[in-house]
């Protein structure tokens, strides 16, 4: 617990707006109350205990709220500045109405924004420097959604996509393929920093962050064809995407069921955003290679031949459920292949045994072709059970001197040439020697700790996947590293107690962790987990995170509590063409 004994009103402030800004998000009475409580507790006792009640804030929120709606909330945060200063004013639109906006940027999920005076106007599939003709599709007092009707002038940042399942209702996987790399990136950037700029603020006025944290993005050196992974659907409802400006209605709902499946009720591609029930037909997806395009379209082919069906999301019956193509690269420079059908269980398991050898054939890439059984009435493509079509259960990618080995239910980095960016950059911020123990939390198949393995004396990786942590120990093996170990443990729910989280911390000639490395899921680190750091207090953090929102909330805890220094934000973009952002914070302890 940090006092700050001699608080001015300047830090009061400042710790005090911090507070504002997790109620403001979150608006839970429970939060108030214990946030009057401890301010009230600690201005009786005469000292403010902000970093304190600012954790305790938010590990109430955490608890009360989901992480998702957290997330969601505090990456509105701009939008919530917008809606507190416009909380005042007069809506001046109507729903329905036509008016003229200038596009002035984007904000967090990509939508275009604009102003009428003050008030704000969000245009998705818009582009900044446009003016645009758009109509009011929904009024809130503090703000309006509208759809583009008409370019009244064209943006120099626009450029042309090169998909044909690019736009307001196609696909729905890219939303900036209209424009500039240069543009995505910068926008990219400045949402980052409107995330980042109230923590900097509070942790520069407790001397917890230093001057230029935020460090210029990193852009990818592919735009397209970059990704290792696509996961596309079958399905039973066609989604046709006819341009909706030309029907009465302004919501896609306009189009009817019949038209959705427009005669044909066989369908593989990709759901189009918010519509979880349709399928949109893909000819060619152009952020993964040509090589996964072509076994899509084979399978897309023969499986629409087969006497099979797709699942039903409403009816929970049917065969077909995903198609996942996965490729790596080897250490040999040549390209290995994994596809994976999911699937209900059933009769029909045996049809795909031809279909298989037949992609095999075909594509002599193709390494590894497995079926995954699954029960799951959600969109999960994680199987239950798997069986091997053909070849192996894995594929392998070379990189950094190491081969990556994983399954098909195993996490591995989407964007391969940019995470060898992405862990040079975290080699770097470990700066690693041979007396350090470096614990990778949130490890998948051991990827960054085994990179880093040969700078430290001994590392040890943390994963909730069982078929990871197995993929992390054969990994050791075959790049023969032999001071690493990998655990599994849930670090939601582990507890320090764990006998296996124990031997982390005494082990005969081993010393604890004094290196960490988190990488979670968006959710970002539990507070369970924050309280490990704060027992464990290794001297440097370095914190991976795809959620520029829940981060800001985890290093808040970390700085202001626990004395930690934010020493530098480094955002990288692992996804171009999408609001996807990527951000590597580094932590040192004071
Ligand atoms: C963003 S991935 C990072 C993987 C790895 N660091 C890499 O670069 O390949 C997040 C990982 O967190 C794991 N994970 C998710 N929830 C977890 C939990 N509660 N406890 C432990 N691991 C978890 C997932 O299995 C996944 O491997």
């Amino acid at each position: 617990m940090i006092a700050f004994s001699n608080c001015t009103t300047s830090r009061l402030t400042t710790h005090l707006s911090s507070a504002v800004f997790f109620l403001s998000t979150q608006n839970t009475r429970y939060v108030c109350k214990h946030m009057e409580k401890n301010i009230d507790a600690a201005i009786r006792k005469g000292n403010f205990f902000w970093g304190r009640s600012i954790l305790l804030f938010s590990t109430t929120v955490d608890r009360f709220n989901n992480n998702a709606k957290l997330a969601t909330c505090s990456s509105l945060s701009k939008e919530s500045n917008i809606q507190s200063s416009n909380a005042t004013q007069k809506v001046p639109v109507k729903r329905g109405e036509e008016v003229t906006v200038k596009i002035q940027g984007l904000v967090t999920g990509g939508d275009g924004i604009s102003r009428i005076g003050r008030y704000v106007v969000m245009v998705p599939h818009s582009v900044p420097g446009q003016v645009v003709k758009v109509v009011i599709t929904r009024v809130r007092s503090s703000y309006a959604n509208a759809k583009v009707v008409q370019v009244v002038e064209e943006s120099p940042y626009k450029v042309e996509p090169v998909c044909k399942h690019f736009g307001p209702f196609g696909c729905g996987g890219c939303k900036f393929q209209h424009i500039s790399y240069d543009k995505q990136l910068e926008e990219k950037y400045e949402q980052i920093l409107r995330h980042y700029e109230g923590l900097f603020t509070r942790l520069a006025s407790s001397s917890c962050a230093e001057k230029q944290t935020l460090k210029p993005m990193i852009g990818s050196p592919l735009i397209y064809g970059y990704r290792n992974k696509m996961e596309f659907t079958f399905g039973n409802r066609r989604w046709i995407p006819i341009d909706l400006h030309q029907q009465d209605s302004a919501e896609n709902e306009s189009i009817s069921n019949d038209q959705q499946v427009g005669g044909d009720d066989f369908v593989l591609g990709l759901k189009p955003s918010g519509h979880f029930d349709k399928v949109l037909p893909i000819e060619y997806c152009h952020l993964q290679e040509s090589i996964a395009n072509e076994i899509m379209n084979f399978v897309q082919k023969r499986t629409a031949e087969m006497q099979t069906s797709a699942y039903d999301v409403y009816s929970h019956q049917g065969f077909l459920r995903n198609l996942v193509i996965r490729t790596a690269n080897n250490i040999r420079n040549e390209m290995e292949v994994m596809v994976n059908f999911v699937t209900s269980f059933g009769e029909d398991s045996k049809l795909l045994q031809p279909l298989a050898l037949e992609l095999a054939k075909e594509f002599p890439c193709i390494k590894s072709i497995v079926q995954n059984f699954t029960t799951s009435k959600g969109g999960a493509s994680r199987g239950e059970e798997e069986q091997i079509l053909f070849g192996c259960n894995y594929i392998q990618h070379y990189m950094l001197g190491r081969t990556l080995r994983f399954t098909a239910n195993c996490f591995f980095q989407t964007n391969p040439l940019q995470t060898e960016k992405l862990y040079q950059l975290v080699r770097e911020a470990a700066n690693l020697n041979r007396k350090d123990v470096l614990l990778d939390l949130f490890c998948g198949i051991g990827s960054i700790g085994l990179c880093l393995a040969s700078d430290c004396k001994y590392v040890y990786g943390i994963d909730v996947v069982e078929e990871a942590i197995q993929m992390a120990k054969v990994n050791a093996e075959i790049n023969q590293v032999k001071n690493a170990e990998f655990i599994l443990a849930n670090l939601e729910k582990s507890s320090l107690q764990d006998p296996e989280i124990q031997r982390l911390f005494h082990r005969n000639g081993i010393l604890p962790p004094n290196v960490v490395i988190v990488d979670p899921p968006r959710g970002g680190l539990h507070s369970r987990l924050i309280k490990w750091l704060r027992w464990l207090k290794p001297n440097r953090i370095i914190y991976v995170s795809c959620n520029p929102a829940t981060q800001v909330r985890d290093l808040e805890s970390l700085c202001l509590v626990q004395r930690y220094r934010l020493v530098s934000v480094q955002p990288i973009d692992m996804f171009p063409h999408t609001p996807h952002m990527e951000c590597i914070a580094v932590l040192e302890r004071m």
